[in-house]
């Protein structure tokens, strides 16, 4: 497998985000857009009473994975749930949803992911639909050389497949790797491609492009895979997140993403007006976030 290359690295700091929480942000930050079909990657700290109070999506999906602690959300319908550590929510909001995403009660400081994927045109429109699989039922792969694991979110992991189906190829995958090894990640050439590191440090691609917490390691598209190598004494974790770009464009107003400017303002209208799949967004408001 030829190996691919790191070809932009970047360090997230700390900014406020939502109401009082703070995010590093990846995906989404200026020197970190048009990696299509991937619209934002925020790693999230917060703690009550900050969060993410009532507020609307059309358009993509958002994938919440908790690395520590517990988050609540509630939607529009009614449905309330809770995301505890390990556990992920992929959430497709398709035509529409007007949730509230707030620390758990009693908690302290959680730590996670949200990352927002773009929808093909032919599915921005359709039912939303929530996959939810707690950090027990998430399968796992053993690396190559003894080298660790990897939770398997989304896409195939050396013979083991995610429980999440999403509507493009994609691969949301958490590698924990073991100090002084070395291993390949198959990634397809064709699949937009990067690393965001959580905690401690590895050498990644064919240039060997050192990269450390909150940094984000974009891959060019010169190969199918990806040589990881930590120094002994210093494990590393990070998420290999691919996608297959969708190739459509991407007109996005906050928490909506369409292809048009039309259907941007077609969606304000909707979501002002509660029709359209924003029915139940008439007068309602959140018990978790109000
Ligand atoms: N429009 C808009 C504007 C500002 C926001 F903060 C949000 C939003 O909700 C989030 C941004 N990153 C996040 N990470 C984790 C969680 Cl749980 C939520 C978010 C949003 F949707
Ligand atoms: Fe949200």
């Amino acid at each position: 497998m030829a190996t691919r290359t790191v070809v932009k690295s970047v360090l997230s700091r700390a900014q406020p985000e939502g109401d009082g929480a703070t995010v590093r942000r990846s995906i989404g930050s200026p020197m970190l857009r048009n990696l299509d079909p991937f619209l934002l990657l925020d790693e999230v700290f917060v703690e009550l009473p900050a969060g993410f109070p009532d507020h609307p999506h059309r358009g993509f999906e958002t994938v919440t994975y908790m690395i520590d602690g517990s988050f609540e959300h509630e939607d529009f319908t009614g449905r309330k749930g809770r995301i505890d550590s390990g556990d992920i929510q992929w959430m497709r909001a398709g035509r529409g949803i007007l949730h509230a995403e707030m620390p758990a009660e009693g908690t302290k400081v959680n730590h996670g992911l949200q990352l927002w994927v773009n929808l093909p045109k032919r599915a921005k429109m359709a039912e939303p639909l929530y996959q939810e699989h707690t950090s027990a039922e998430l399968p796992w792969a053993d690396l190559p050389n003894a080298a660790g694991r990897v939770k398997v979110i989304a896409g195939d992991a050396f013979g083991v497949k995610a429980k999440v189906d999403t509507v493009t190829p994609m691969m949301y995958q958490h590698f924990f790797v073991e100090d002084g090894k070395a291993f390949d990640i198959p990634i397809l050439s064709t699949f937009t491609a990067f690393i965001y590191v959580l905690t401690g440090h590895a050498t990644f691609g064919a240039t060997k492009v050192r990269g450390e917490a909150h940094t984000t390691l974009v891959l060019g598209s010169d190969g199918d895979a990806l040589t990881v190598e930590t120094e002994p004494g210093i494990k590393c974790d990070f998420v290999v997140i691919a996608g297959e770009p969708i190739g459509e464009p991407i007109i996005q107003h906050g928490p909506f993403v369409m292809t048009t400017r039309d259907e941007i303002i077609e969606t304000i209208r909707d979501f002002q007006f509660g029709r359209n799949g924003f029915e139940n967004a008439v007068n309602w408001h959140s018990s978790i976030g109000d």
